[in-house]
Parts: C-alpha cells; structure tokens; sequence
C-alpha cells in the first residue's frame, strides 16, 4: 500500500485506464467491464479491477491536474507493476478544424507545467506517447469510423486562462486540445519505465464557446471507453 493507494499488491491489471473523475471510473467498472471490484478509495479515488472480454484490466481516477495524475500514476508503476496507463479524458479545441465530440489521440503534449523540466536538468524533453499505444488506438479509431485527430496536445496549469493571446499561439502551432494531464502522464511513464497514451474527446470549444449537452457528453464517453477497450484488448 502507498500514501495514496490502499489496494493490496496485484490488485492491479497490467493495465490501467485513467480518467480524471473517479466517479467516471466508477462508470466504466459498472457499465463496461465484468465482475469489477473496487481496489482502492483513497481520498475517494476510486479504482477498480475487472474483465473486458475475459482478461484483466483495471480503472482508476487520475483527479485534476499535473500534480494529481503523477502521484497516481508513479504509485501505480513503481508500487504495482502497471506497465500500460491510458488517460481517457475531456479537452477543449480551439482550432475551427476540431469539432464538438472529435476523438484527439495525444502523440505528444506541450505544457506550461514545469515538472518535465525538473526532471530533466531544465531542458525540454519531447513528451510523447508510447508508439504501439498510440498506433493501436488510431486503428482502433479507424476501425470504430471515429472522427479523430492524432497530434499534439497541451497541457494546461490553469483551467481558467484569462490569456487569450496564448490560444493564437496554440493554434499557429497546431495544438489540437488543451486539458490538465497528459504532458505529466507521459513524464511520469518515462521516468519509470512504463507505456502511456492520452487520449481526449472534445467537450468544449473554447474559441466559439460550444460545450456538450449531457446526453453528449455521455454519448462520447461510451464511444471513447469502446474505443480504448478494443485499443488495448490485445495488450490485457
Ligand atoms: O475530463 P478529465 O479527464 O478530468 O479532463 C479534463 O477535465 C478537467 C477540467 O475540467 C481536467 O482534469 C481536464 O484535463
Ligand atoms: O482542461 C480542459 C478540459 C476540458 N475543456 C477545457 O476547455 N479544458
């Protein structure tokens, strides 16, 4: 057990999905995956371990931001043998090319999180996905007739950015979607040796203002955990 995680060892699957909201794992372990049973609850984040088409697999609530996602995910690897972590989250678009309910497949994510620089003598290293995560969950993509993206994201400190000149930017630079976890995720997985992938679907546009119904934002997140699952199957 750790500060953070009270699941006995090997509660834990190999691999584990990851979304911000606990209460969101909690969703998958109900409506996805068989014979579920809660492993850790912690401050409420909740995680469970279950069966997608027979083979182990578990979900755990990552909480909000840089900080939140590093402790979880460094605990998961270092403490209980994770190999495979897949954020499955919610971003905002900013560029008129991302819609409403798009897929974004994170091949790498900018931040203006400063922990990538103190883990690596202040320089910048490129943080990216693991490639076979990655190019699995694009065909997975494919296969499912998805309308996704596959590009670089940003990470975001602050949710609520009063600077908008910074979105110009993002754009010029071909950000596909800015949310709080991933350029953290994928330190984490480099430091200690594991595969990560992010991966977001649109739920607001920040630009024209557009954010998702409920019954939207539903609907995406069942196509997105579909979407992962078959990702991942191979890997479980
Ligand atoms: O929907 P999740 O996975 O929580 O992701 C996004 O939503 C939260 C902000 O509302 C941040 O965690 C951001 O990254
Ligand atoms: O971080 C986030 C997540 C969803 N939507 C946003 O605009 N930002």
């Amino acid at each position: 057990m750790t500060p953070h995680i009270n699941a006995e060892n090997g509660a834990f699957a190999k691999t584990v999905l990851m979304p911000g909201d606990p209460l969101r794992a909690k969703y998958i372990a109900d409506n996805f995956l068989e014979n579920a049973v809660l492993v850790t609850d912690v401050r409420n984040m909740l995680g469970y371990t279950g069966e997608y088409n027979g083979k182990k697999i578990s979900v755990m609530g990552s909480g909000m931001g840089v900080p939140s996602i590093s402790i979880y995910a460094k605990e998961l690897i270092t403490e209980y043998g994770v190999e495979n972590i897949v954020r499955i989250g919610s971003c905002g678009a900013i560029s008129d090319k991302i819609k409403l309910m798009d897929v974004v497949i994170a091949m790498g994510a900018s931040t203006d999180s400063g922990v990538n620089r103190t883990r690596f003598a202040n320089t910048d290293f490129a943080m990216i996905a693991d490639f076979n995560l990655l190019k699995r969950a694009a065909d997975s993509a494919e296969k499912l007739g998805a309308s996704y993206h596959v590009g670089n994201l940003y990470t975001s400190d602050l949710f609520y950015c009063a600077d908008e000149k910074r979105y110009d930017l993002m754009e010029k630079y071909g950000i596909l979607g800015v949310e709080m976890e991933a350029a953290g995720l994928y330190g984490v997985a480099t430091e200690f040796g594991a595969n990560a992938l992010a991966m977001m679907t649109v739920t607001d546009h920040i630009r024209q203002g557009l954010h998702l119904t409920a019954e939207e934002r539903q609907q995406t997140l069942n196509d997105m955990i579909k979407l992962t699952l078959d990702a991942v199957e191979e890997l479980l």
